[in-house]
């Protein structure tokens, strides 16, 4: 039985996906760590540790490099809350183009009996805008970039987007009205409003800084949903003190945003729906099984993806360094023992590759043997037998 190990809340959906081969709970011993945004940049891995699956989008609370040296595969759960972090922003757009927030004060602050003449003439303070019409640029366009620039579009605004690195996948996802941007500053240069949907790396740090603001047009809304540090919050906190930025929202808050006019903080909810914590869940506890129980690494963030089909009774999962020979070494040790291979398959991720082999039969004295021997080489990371069930 395979032993898994949460850390954050999981939705009952996903806990209740996992069969009987599968045990929630807080053992020593884990297989599986199922987690959300808990911070493992500091955790010590237990040598059981085979997988750690976030249930969302962002992985940058995951040491990946270690993780991988420690033979542990890494996923996260892509598009399971995008549409959730879509409806907060086109919610956030609309709520910052009609004073909403401030209207919502103003109301609660003025409860007098006989309001109604005073609001007559007070509401013209807040005045809004519509977003028909207007234009948004959009940084990154993955599952939740895509799905705000669609959004918006049927909003009528006009959108262009930002993205040097976007799959052809999800290029297909987005609308051909979408307008594509060659940099940065030519995106957000018109915008009336600018969001950014990117994953936080040495690259996305400060992405959103003074001189990407300089480049936006007076009065323009910023938004961060995607990580603390991809818009620099010192930067926005002048953009919005200087008139630059009309409005500054994020999902990230730290001290130097706190109880500013004209910046609005959500605590990290922009995936918090009932719908998205489910969708992630399932997704999550399907991933556990399948790596587990198959090697599958469809979705890991550390390791190449493979999907095979496991048709023999036997299969070896090798994680192990991209260097010449590796192949030939895992082969040799499977021919030594008269091992036939059923079917075979490599592929390199950077410096790491995985391994799998289907095998019909191994000795069991075999096995542990060569277990032993795969595992003295000191490129291969980890070394796992799964029998199919
Ligand atoms: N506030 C919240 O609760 C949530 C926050 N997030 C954050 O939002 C981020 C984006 O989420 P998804 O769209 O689901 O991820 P995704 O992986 O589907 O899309 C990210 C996109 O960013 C692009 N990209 C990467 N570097 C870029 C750069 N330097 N400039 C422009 N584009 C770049 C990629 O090519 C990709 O298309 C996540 O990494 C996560 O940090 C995601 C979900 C919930
Ligand atoms: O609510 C959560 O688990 C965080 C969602 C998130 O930030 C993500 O998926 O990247």
């Amino acid at each position: 039985m395979y032993q898994v190990k949460t850390f954050n809340a999981i939705a009952k959906t996903g806990l209740e996906t996992f069969d009987d081969n599968f045990k929630i709970n807080q053992s020593e011993t884990p297989d599986a760590y199922l987690i959300r945004s808990v911070n493992l940049l500091e955790e010590k891995f237990p040598t059981s540790l085979k997988t750690i699956v976030r249930c969302g989008v962002g992985f940058n609370n995951v040491p990946l490099d270690r993780a991988t040296e420690n033979g542990i595969a890494v996923f996260n759960t892509p598009g399971s809350n995008a549409n959730a972090v879509k409806e907060i922003v086109i919610s956030l757009m609309i709520a910052t183009a009609r004073n909403l927030f401030a209207a919502n004060d103003y109301s609660n602050k003025h409860t007098e009996a006989d309001i109604s003449q005073r609001t007559e003439k007070d509401k013209t303070k807040f005045n809004g805008t519509e977003l028909a019409g207007k234009r948004l640029a959009v940084i990154g366009l993955g599952n939740v970039g895509a799905r705000v620039a669609n959004a918006a579009l049927a909003l009528g605004m006009k959108v262009i987007g930002y993205d040097p690195y976007l799959s052809s996948n999800a290029a297909w996802r987005i609308d051909n009205k979408v307008k594509r941007a060659s940099s940065i500053r030519r995106a957000v240069k018109n915008a009336d409003f600018v969001t950014v949907h990117v994953p936080k790396n040495d690259d996305t740090i400060g992405l959103i800084s003074t001189t990407e603001m300089t480049a936006m047009k007076d009065d323009v809304v910023l938004f961060n949903y995607s990580r603390i540090g991809i818009v620099d919050n010192k930067a926005a906190v002048e953009g919005v003190k200087s008139g630059k930025i009309s409005h500054y929202n994020t999902d990230f808050g730290e001290p130097i945003l706190a109880d500013q006019p004209n910046i609005t903080i959500t605590p990290h909810i922009g995936g918090s729906t009932l719908e998205a914590e489910s969708n992630g869940a399932v997704q999550g506890a399907n991933t556990v099984m399948n790596y587990l129980e198959s090697g599958d690494t469809t979705n890991s963030v550390n390791l190449p993806q493979m999907n095979l089909p496991f048709e023999a009774q036997y299969r070896l999962t090798l994680i192990h360094k991209n260097v010449p020979n590796m192949v030939g070494q895992i082969s040799t040790e499977m021919a030594n023992r008269g091992i036939n291979i059923e079917n075979m398959s490599n592929a390199a991720r950077g410096s790491v590759a995985y391994t799998i082999i289907d095998v019909n039969s191994i000795e069991s004295d075999d096995r542990e043997d060569l277990l032993n021997r795969l595992n003295s080489i000191k490129e291969i990371h980890r070394v796992r037998v799964i029998e199919h069930s």
